[in-house]
């Protein structure tokens, strides 16, 4: 048993807390989560935390379970709470994430002498700063042969100079007389609005920020509600085409920095997560960030539970994830073969064209794709498709974080995926109840462990043998 603790859940994943706090010897901590019928997060810790280690456990994927599960036990629920609850809606990520805010402060205003944020999926974690190119540059739009920076900090500068590191935008409009709302001179302020909607990072909305480094919203085709992935962020073909119509620079929000700059601001002292989709995100804090790892897990599961797995090959499904699965490769001593997923497009067209080709070898072999994160599942299945196509004889999908979000379920159901295996960093009950691919792996014992070891000051890279 572990002493001078407080463990609190978020509503996200309570489930996941409970196996946490099993493992560490100790009960969750009381608090009151509800939601008044505006929407607004109501947060009471019940327990004392004054003096006390505290964490704080909040994941961000959003699935059935999430909006079926009460946010807060019943023991801690008044009937008001629950009657505000039952009308209010679901939660969102971004719901969670302010709840966890709010908890953070909560703990931090009563005294905590410390709080960690426990966070097995990181949220906003897939939205990089800039508007990054598959080649590592920052998007830009070529005129000519003049390149102009698409979106960087700072103020402005003038359009269609090199970039440089230490260029900066011009401020949006600046230099063209806006009539009213978004449009501006030239620009048919009508078909604008038809065409186009305001979407920074999730699709904020108001008009574009001005001048002086303010991140203003980015401009973005109209979809069908939902149907936006980080996806949209690295197609240059779009925002080229949205900056030809518009006129205005396309000016990334910055997401990734802001959701540090928050959590930090709320109070916390440290951040525990798990397999970040990008380990350079840690140096958007400047606190303490510990990233766990899902892959000793999954090497088990490979040892234990693939037969032959010795002859398997395993695959990224995309030039992000090489090193994470050339990572399980290498430690297993197995073949690797890379799935290059390209997006961009040689014209200025919406959608734009993608295609995924395969480097490697994968006929009359089983395949295990590696990868961090499923969200659409649409990698996931595009990719088992084309290495059935090449003569896999069976396609196993590993993955950290199974978000499933939207119809992904019912895609992996329909996709020559033969099993698709993930850890409960995000609730999977109603996913596993939909879905007789998947085998769920129980991660709660890894972040217990780290939990353990931050509250004692110990080593938390000697739970990994390869860190
Ligand atoms: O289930 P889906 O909706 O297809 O999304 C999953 C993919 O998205 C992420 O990579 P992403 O393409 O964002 O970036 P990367 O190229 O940096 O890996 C993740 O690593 C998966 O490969």
């Amino acid at each position: 048993m572990v002493r001078n603790i407080v463990v609190l859940s978020g509503s996200s994943h309570p489930g996941f807390v409970d196996s946490v706090c099993e493992t560490l010897g100790v009960s969750p901590s009381s608090r009151l989560l509800a939601k008044f019928s505006s929407g607004e997060t109501r947060c009471e810790i019940r327990d004392s935390v004054r003096g006390k280690d505290v964490y704080i456990v909040q994941t961000f994927g959003v699935g059935p379970t999430s909006s079926a599960s009460p946010p807060s036990s019943a023991s801690t629920r008044s009937a008001t709470t629950a009657d505000e609850e039952s009308r209010s809606p679901p939660n969102t990520v971004n719901d969670y994430f302010i709840e966890l805010c709010i908890m953070i402060s909560a703990c931090k205003t009563g005294s905590a002498r410390r709080v960690t944020a426990v966070l097995p999926l990181f949220p906003y974690s897939r939205q990089p700063d800039l508007a990054f190119s598959k080649a590592g540059a920052p998007l830009v739009s070529m005129s000519g042969t003049t390149r102009q920076v698409v979106g960087e900090r700072g103020p402005g500068t003038g359009a269609g100079r090199d970039y440089t590191f230490e260029s900066v935008p011009v401020t949006p409009g600046a230099s063209i007389p806006r009539t009213a709302g978004l449009g501006s001179a030239g620009v048919d302020v009508a078909e604008m609005m038809g065409k186009v909607s305001l979407g920074g990072g999730n699709k904020g909305t108001g008009p574009p920020a001005g001048g002086n480094g303010t991140a203003s919203p980015v401009l973005v085709p109209q979809q069908q509600p939902g149907t936006y992935t980080t996806h949209d962020y690295e197609n240059p073909g779009l925002m080229i085409a949205l900056q030809a119509k518009s006129g205005y620079k396309q000016w990334m929000a910055q997401s990734g920095s802001l959701v540090a700059d928050l959590l930090t601001c709320a109070g916390a002292d440290r951040v525990l997560t798990c397999d970040l989709h990008e380990s350079a995100y840690q140096g958007f804090f400047d606190i303490p960030v510990d990233n766990l790892h899902a892959r000793p897990l999954l090497q088990r599961y490979i040892q234990q539970h693939i037969p032959n797995y010795r002859d398997a090959v395993i695959v990224s499904p995309d030039a992000g994830g090489a090193k994470r699965a050339t990572a399980v490769a290498d430690e297993l001593g197995l073949a690797f073969a890379l799935i290059h997923k390209e997006r961009r497009s040689p014209k200025i067209s919406y959608p734009p064209k993608a295609t995924m080709m395969l480097v490697g070898d994968v006929a009359g072999r089983v395949c295990i794709l590696v990868d961090d994160l499923a969200d659409t599942a649409n990698t996931l299945t595009r990719a088992a498709k084309l290495l059935k196509r090449e003569g896999a004889v069976q396609v196993i999908a590993l993955i950290t974080h199974g978000v499933f979000s939207g119809d992904a379920i019912a895609r992996i159901n329909a996709s020559a995926l033969d099993r698709v295996v993930v850890t409960n960093t995000v609730a999977q009950e109603a996913h596993r109840a939909a879905c007789d691919k998947l085998v769920v792996l129980d991660i709660s014992g890894t972040f217990a462990e780290a939990i353990r070891r931050v509250h004692h000051g110990e080593s938390i890279s000697m739970l990994f043998q390869y860190d």
